[in-house]
């Protein structure tokens, strides 16, 4: 490869950051143990054999127990009756034991998932899902921050530092990443834009940009010659491709090949946010603990 070919972006490595913050929990958790008596206990709640949850969930039972919390797992068959799961919520709600509640979604259709959200108590939400944690953080409030967003914004902050004045666009309006995205953004100073599929001109909006958060759910959807050189690239979509000759692979929502050799810096995918979730959801858990309990402990890796 000669130098005019040669990659121009910093590769954003979610892997590695992620792994360092799950360290910093397990720190503090084992601290908690050891002057408080407290261990922070993650359930987390499966309805169906949907193929890729099952994979995520089994990835956050391995990473909870290896920073030292309780893992408690519901998997609960696909016809389960939607008033089974809220019955099984509000046990988990009363449960001591229990500090931090995630519902896998998505849901089997027949079950009303805004419905589940709100059935968790706010305090235990550790998806930052329940509208008191959305009011929360579209105030500017002191709630739990949806998973995806945060540890992108942890990205963000370690390879940028201050975001301060800085333009930036959100692709995606969803209440998982879009919208809490746009907020976070906000909170940094950022001039935020949310595209969506009803935008005039997506080329020109994300070309405006020092900062792409591309959160759409559709596979390599923007170019490299929509993004601004030397921006930084956060790509959140993770989507299974089928090749020519029938194997499949991982790929984002942006072109990494073509965007690489404009942006300044670029998460890959996989290997970027993805891993983030997982690290932010550990840490929602140890946060959610210590204020049930009222203790103040440090924040693993305060990034604001
Ligand atoms: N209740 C929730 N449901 C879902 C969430 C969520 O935050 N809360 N997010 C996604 C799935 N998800 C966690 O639940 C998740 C997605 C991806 C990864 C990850 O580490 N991805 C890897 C690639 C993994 C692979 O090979 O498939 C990567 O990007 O490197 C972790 C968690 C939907 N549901």
């Amino acid at each position: 490869m000669t130098d005019s070919q040669s990659p121009r972006a910093k590769l954003i490595d979610g892997n590695a950051f992620s792994a360092a913050l799950r360290d910093e929990i397990a720190t503090r958790v084992h601290e908690l143990r050891d002057l408080h008596h407290v261990v922070p206990g993650l359930a987390v709640v499966l309805v169906g054999e949907d193929p890729a949850s099952q994979v995520y969930v089994r990835n956050k039972h391995k990473r909870t127990l290896e920073t030292g919390m309780n893992s408690f797992e519901h998997k609960l068959p696909a016809d389960t009756p939607e008033s089974h799961l809220l019955t099984l919520i509000e046990g988990l709600n009363d449960d001591p034991e229990v500090h931090g509640i995630l519902v896998q979604l998505p849901l089997p259709r027949h079950i009303n998932a805004q419905k589940v959200i709100e059935a968790i108590r706010p305090d235990k939400d550790v998806d930052g899902f329940h509208p008191w944690n959305v009011g929360m953080l579209a105030s500017g409030g002191i709630g739990l921050i949806p998973c995806t967003p945060l540890g992108s914004m942890m990205l963000l902050r370690d390879t940028l530092g201050s975001l301060s004045g800085l333009k930036a666009v959100v692709i995606g309006r969803s209440n998982i990443v879009g919208k809490p995205m746009a907020h976070l953004l906000i909170r940094e100073s950022c001039t935020v834009t949310v595209a969506h599929s009803r935008t005039k001109d997506l080329a020109a909006e994300v070309r405006a940009a020092d900062i792409v958060v591309a959160a759409v759910g559709q596979p390599e959807m923007v170019k490299g010659d929509w993004i601004k050189p030397g921006a930084t690239v956060i790509d959140v979509g993770i989507n299974r491709i089928t090749l020519p000759d029938g194997k499949t692979k991982l790929v984002g929502d942006v072109k990494f090949d073509e965007a690489v050799q404009v942006a300044g810096a670029i998460t890959p995918v996989p290997g970027g946010v993805g891993p983030m979730t997982i690290a932010c959801l550990l840490r929602n858990t140890l946060t959610a603990c210590a204020r049930l309990h009222n203790l103040d402990i440090p924040e693993a890796h305060p990034w604001a």
